[in-house]
């Protein structure tokens, strides 16, 4: 049986975060200070991190950034054909059809190493979040948190932040006198970020036991540790929610809708109360598909529990700050049929197939 969140060691975290924006986690109360618009912002700033480009050869990149985004969404496309042709071999009957999927699968996953593989693809996105989107995603959130009311001296303790699918630790070097942040990827690309599955994290939070242990186990934390030793046991790191989870160009990183679904609820196990969930797409994903939209979205969080803070379109991306409002666990844990299934939407041509499955 899954324990209930207010069992959980954090009481105090949970209430800085409630008392800090001055709402007391009340929704309401928050919804008249932070009035969430939605607009599509002008250029912004460009800031090139030179050692993202390094170990990547040019030739691998693309010609011109028009081709690197190409050669990316071509990797976003053999994701999702990944995801599909699993699905579809799960359900095969004949060892004809069973060969079949497996040889298309082959092919998939060898047309990927040959573009250098979830290495490659981290670099080029590493680029793009330099030259295209006006620097790493921290640089919106961390004036959004200001604004409601954290940073250096505010608050006891830094906040936990989980960045999930990091591709550098130093996005928050600047806040680092009251953001502690835990960056993990599925494949690290530098020490300092932590190998690990976002999905497989264990959000049993009462296996921290006594204050000795709860010291010991948070002296891995930050990007100073080497996280770059796979056979590191990092569970200590997990051990206690986190204040603000950030998956940022993530969720769409994931073929199968239904997983995407998983990440979103993962999120809300690994919160604390009143927790903030800092969430990123690509503009394309509410804008241009046939299943998805920003009021499906928030129609998603909302049921989740969680209240839409902010919600800001940029030329290219759709940013989105939402804060933990309920914790139904046994919710989570229902295994019974998705109650947002996809669902057509807008079936004018020439949209893509986004959606998020819960
Ligand atoms: C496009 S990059 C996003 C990078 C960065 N967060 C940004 O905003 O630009 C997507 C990253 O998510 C990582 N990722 C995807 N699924 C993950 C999971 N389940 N757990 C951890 N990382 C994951 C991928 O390995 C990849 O590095």
């Amino acid at each position: 049986m899954p324990k209930s969140r207010s069992k959980r060691r954090l009481p105090v975290t949970a209430q800085r975060l409630s008392v800090k924006d001055g709402s007391n986690g009340d929704s309401s109360a928050a919804n008249t200070v932070i009035a969430p618009p939605i607009h599509v912002a002008g250029q912004e700033k460009i800031i090139l991190d030179p050692s993202a480009l390094a170990g990547i050869a040019r030739e691998k990149l693309g010609k011109s950034s028009a081709e690197t985004r190409r050669r990316i969404n071509r990797f976003h496309t053999l994701i999702k054909e990944q995801s599909k042709l699993a699905a579809k071999r799960i359900t095969a009957i004949s060892p004809e059809s069973i060969d079949q999927i497996q040889k298309e699968i082959s092919e998939v996953s060898e047309e990927m190493a040959r573009m250098g593989g979830l290495d490659w693809y981290q670099k080029a996105s590493l680029l793009g979040q330099c030259k295209q989107r006006g620097g790493d995603t921290s640089r919106w959130l961390v004036p959004k948190l200001n604004e409601l009311g954290f940073g250096k001296g505010t608050t006891k303790e830094p906040l936990r932040l989980l960045d999930v699918g990091a591709l550098s630790c130093r996005n928050y070097t600047k806040e680092r006198a009251w953001i502690r942040v835990t960056p993990i990827d599925l494949n690290s690309q530098e020490p300092g970020i932590y190998k690990q599955d976002f999905l497989d994290i264990n959000p049993d939070f009462e296996v921290l036991k006594t204050p000795t242990e709860d010291k010991e186990s948070t002296a891995g934390e930050n990007s100073d540790s080497d996280g770059d030793n796979e056979t590191e046991n990092i569970a200590h790191l997990f051990r206690q929610p986190f204040d603000v989870i950030c998956l940022s160009l993530v969720v769409n990183f994931i073929g199968d809708p239904a997983k995407r679904g998983d990440m979103l609820k993962q999120a809300k196990r690994l919160l604390v109360p009143s927790g903030l969930l800092f969430f990123v797409l690509p503009l394309s994903c509410v804008i241009n598909s046939r299943y998805f939209n920003d009021d499906r979205l928030l129609a998603i969080m909302q049921f989740l529990g969680f209240e839409q803070l902010y919600a800001h379109h940029t030329a290219k991306l759709a940013h989105y700050l939402y804060r933990l409002i309920a914790t139904p666990t046994s919710m989570l844990n229902c295994k019974s049929s998705p109650q947002f299934k996809k669902k057509l939407l807008h079936s004018a041509p020439g949209r893509n197939n986004f959606s998020i499955v819960v």
